[in-house]
């Protein structure tokens, strides 16, 4: 059975050194024995108002030491905490105070019902460099700007101008499967994370600028993958240590994060997006960049904006899909019932079925949902930062708090989900609305919270729904997912709980899998 405490550490040459930690721990304690408590039942007052305690972590000043040293998986140890503590906690990270959300509906009532003051994002120093001051939407603070941003990201996004993307979407999709058996075939397996990541970033890609790569091979792909890794890496909650403990913030210029930062923004993602945006406006294809023209946005915005869509449109989806396979490699029973439910399909419709016929694929539905349930892509999703004193529930929140919604003690939460960590697709079965709907519905009925809150709520929900129903319909449809062979020829299954945190995102560690063609599907007549 899952136990997301117990998640394995692949990845553990993130961060500072042990040394660096050490330092941070200790100048950590003093900055708190030094400062008055910000949370304790007497100071919960105000005048006449007692406010409820938010409890705090006894031990963040050690988790923040794990945070910046020893290849800690942030959502680990907070959830453990959440559900010893209760539905929101506080922790203590140097000059930031953090409070840890684990109930989905406390989080909708502090960032929807309260959205207008609590959709800004928290200081984090690699979001000064990336963001050029506050440009583009994922990093920047709800500025006007920012406004102006996401209004052209809803507007491109929006579900109707999503499916004129079905072509694209299922070119690609059909790509991916012929990549992963072609592969499969030449090496006996393949580790598909990267053949993922270059079919959903295709999407994007293609949409945005009117290009695509050819191969992981390619050129571009290499190119655009040298800035997706770094920024998810680097917006990660750990960011640098100055933006915890300010007194670092010179030797973080002179050689910290800070110069990575400054060094990565200026050589490598501004000339990266220069180019594809002067390459795209002078090209003769249709593609957002051409479309964002109507926005009045500078160069400055359109390179931030369009490496926010990169980012977050194609490590995504590819992570998603990734555990999904993970986790089918351990459970051929569910494998079995995806391929019958599209064979059935195919035999009477003689071709696959299409997003708008999801209806007719309901297990197919519930696996996609309980999969993102399962294993949170995020663990953190991006937090959000309170921009004035409020009141939730009898909770004061103070102004600059860090509000972060725990994705894992969210989904793991036994209060919304009967056994938690069982991965069971039949809790979702009879529910074929779309995660888009649900995301932006009634929070009682929210299938899953992956997507995010209010003002910020994810925009390209309806094109991540769209590629990975193309992805996973055409893939049960044409093969039989099984783990790698070992040297006697047995079955190497995955390890479910081996994950590797790779800053925003939370993925699986590197693992091989088998992607063997169907000689039963029923296309093989057509
Ligand atoms: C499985 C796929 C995806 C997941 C789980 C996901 C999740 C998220 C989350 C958790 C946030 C932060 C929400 C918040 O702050 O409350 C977010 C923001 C965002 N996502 Fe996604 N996302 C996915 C796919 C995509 C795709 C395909 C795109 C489009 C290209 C996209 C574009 C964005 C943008 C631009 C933001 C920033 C919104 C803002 O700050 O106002 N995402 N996403």
């Amino acid at each position: 059975m899952f136990d997301p405490t117990k998640l394995a550490i692949s990845d553990k040459q993130q961060g500072l050194v042990i040394s660096m930690a050490a330092l941070a721990t200790g100048l950590s304690a003093c900055y708190y024995l030094w400062s008055p408590s910000k949370n304790s039942a007497d100071d919960n007052t105000t005048g006449k108002n007692v406010y409820r305690e938010v409890p705090t972590a006894g031990s963040s000043i050690p988790y923040f030491g794990h945070l910046f040293s020893l290849g800690e998986i942030p959502g680990r140890t907070v959830t453990k905490w959440n559900q010893e503590l209760g539905p929101m906690i506080q922790l203590n990270m140097g000059s930031q105070v953090w409070y840890v959300i684990n109930d989905p509906m406390l989080a909708h009532e502090i960032f929807v019902t309260k959205g207008a003051v609590t959709s800004d994002r928290p200081i984090h120093t690699f979001f000064d460099y990336y963001t050029h001051g506050g440009r583009g939407i994922s990093f920047a603070n709800g500025s006007k700007t920012w406004k102006k941003s996401r209004t052209a990201a809803l507007a491109v996004l929006a579900p109707q101008r999503v499916n004129d993307l079905t072509d694209v979407s299922l070119y690609e999709a059909d790509n991916l499967v012929e990549q992963l058996l072609e592969r499969t075939a030449l090496y006996g397996h393949v580790d598909p994370s990267t053949i993922l990541q270059a079919a959903s970033l295709n999407v994007v890609l293609l949409t945005c600028f009117g290009k695509r790569v050819e191969s992981v091979e390619d050129p571009l792909f290499k190119d655009i993958m040298n800035f997706v890794i770094p920024t998810v890496k680097h917006a990660g909650s750990e960011g640098s240590l100055s933006q915890f403990l300010p007194i670092f913030g010179l030797v973080d210029a002179l050689v910290g994060k800070k110069r990575v930062f400054a060094d990565f923004v200026s050589k490598v993602r501004d000339p990266l997006f220069a180019r594809l945006i002067k390459d795209a406006l002078s090209g003769d294809k249709d593609c957002y960049v051409k479309r964002f023209e109507e926005y009045d946005l500078d160069e400055t915005d359109l390179i931030v904006i369009m490496s926010d869509f990169l980012a977050a449109g194609s490590d995504t989806i590819s992570v998603t899909i990734s555990w999904l396979f993970v986790i089918l490699v351990s459970r051929p029973d569910i494998q079995q019932k995806l391929r019958n439910e599209v064979d059935a399909f195919v035999k009477v419709h003689k071709r696959l079925p299409t997003f708008e016929e999801r209806n007719q694929m309901p297990y197919l539905i519930a696996v996609q949902k309980e999969s993102l349930r399962f294993r949170s892509i995020t663990y953190f999703g991006i937090p959000h930062r309170a921009n004035k004193d409020i009141v939730v529930r009898d909770y004061l929140i103070p102004k600059d708090t860090v509000l972060v919604p725990n994705m894992i003690g969210m989904h793991m939460n036994e209060d919304i989900y009967d056994e938690p960590y069982v991965f069971n697709p039949d809790r979702f079965l009879g529910n074929t609305g779309t995660m888009f709907s649900s995301a932006n519905g009634n929070i009682a009925k929210r299938d899953q919270y992956n997507f995010g809150w209010g003002r910020r709520i994810c925009p390209g929900i309806h094109l991540a729904e769209v590629e990975m129903f193309h992805m996973c319909t055409r893939i049960f449809a044409n093969c039989v997912i099984t783990g790698s062979l070992d040297e006697n020829g047995n079955e190497v299954l995955i390890d479910m709980d081996a994950a590797s945190n790779c800053g925003i995102v939370l993925t699986p560690s590197p693992y091989k899998a088998r992607f063997i063609p169907r000689t039963d599907s029923p296309l093989r007549s057509l």
